[in-house]
């Protein structure tokens, strides 16, 4: 079947078979979380609301400062695996350069549906603004579905949350966001998605739907996908950047040489990645306010 191959990433690596590719990956996300915890200074399972599953993990960097940039992860695994406890990639190279990391959890299907999910990050990003309002952006990452989520939060409407969350940038790894198709595929079983539930949180529809600008045209946006993704994942990764500019947004579009789905966020745990260093520069660049 063509689609469930096209949106079954782990069937598209290079290097490994897709049982070991899918291993590694929990294998590095939970080693870089322990590593992160023993290095770090933390504050773990900080409650974001009242749900058992609404917390995050914020790690620290060198010489606390509340008023540093925040990074804000968002892990994937197709809205129904994955966890804060095995994603803080990014952790030591950015904490290390003065960015403070915020890993979040948010609860994954069947307890959760993608309604709930987009509401969650959308409220884990109003705490970490109000919790830190001296914070010097607000920088969203997000892998997979986890950029699904984080791309949603282009649209969101913060005026019901009473802070508009200090946004300077988004960097979205081979994300998804026209989810009609998944609707189609093996995937949704867990999600029990409608055709009307895929649209309604679909990223790439809304905004093509959208008669706003940017709230901010300087906050950058950064679609990213791994040179072996899928070419489903690619056209997807394409098309919504391709959006994002005809909308006015501060887009760019980057494939990752030689990175499969997994590799280009597994990477994020080296300093050295290209991937880590763009990151980095967009949110070092970026003037300091204060
Ligand atoms: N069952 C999927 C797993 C998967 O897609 C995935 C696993 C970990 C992190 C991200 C993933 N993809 C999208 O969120 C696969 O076969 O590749």
């Amino acid at each position: 079947m063509e689609l469930e191959d096209q949106y079954s990433p782990s069937r598209w690596v290079i290097r490994r078979g897709a049982e070991e590719a899918l291993r590694t990956y929990s294998h590095i996300g939970d080693e870089a979380t322990k590593k992160a915890r023993a290095t770090r200074k933390s504050l773990l399972h900080v409650p974001y609301g009242d749900g058992e599953g609404e917390k995050l993990d914020i790690y620290f960097p060198e010489g606390v400062s509340e008023a540093s940039p925040f990074c804000l992860f968002f892990h994937g695994g197709y809205w129904q695996s994955g966890s804060k406890d095995t994603s803080a990639f990014m952790v030591n190279p950015l904490t290390e350069q003065g960015v403070t990391v915020v890993v979040v959890a948010y609860d994954i299907a069947p307890k959760g549906t993608l309604d709930q999910m987009v509401d969650q990050v959308t409220r884990s990003i109003v705490f970490v603004q109000k919790q830190y309002p001296c914070n010097e952006g607000i920088y969203l990452c997000g892998h997979s579905a986890g950029a699904h989520l984080a791309a949603m939060m282009l649209l969101a409407n913060w005026t019901k949350h009473g802070v508009t969350p200090n946004l300077k940038g988004f960097f979205l790894l081979s994300g998804i966001y026209d989810l009609k198709p998944i609707v189609y595929t093996s995937q949704n079983a867990p999600l029990l998605m409608t055709l009307e539930d895929a649209q309604r949180n679909s990223p790439q529809l809304l905004l093509e739907a959208a008669l706003t600008r940017p709230l901010d045209p300087a906050c950058h946006v950064l679609v990213s996908v791994g040179q072996h993704d899928s070419p489903e994942f690619h056209r997807q990764s394409k098309e919504f950047y391709q959006i994002l500019r005809q909308g006015g947004w501060n887009a760019s579009f980057e494939e990752i040489h030689d990175m499969d789905h997994f590799e280009i966020i597994w990477n994020l745990t080296q300093k050295d990645y290209v991937l880590t260093q763009m990151i980095l520069r967009t949110i070092l660049q970026e003037p300091r306010r204060h």
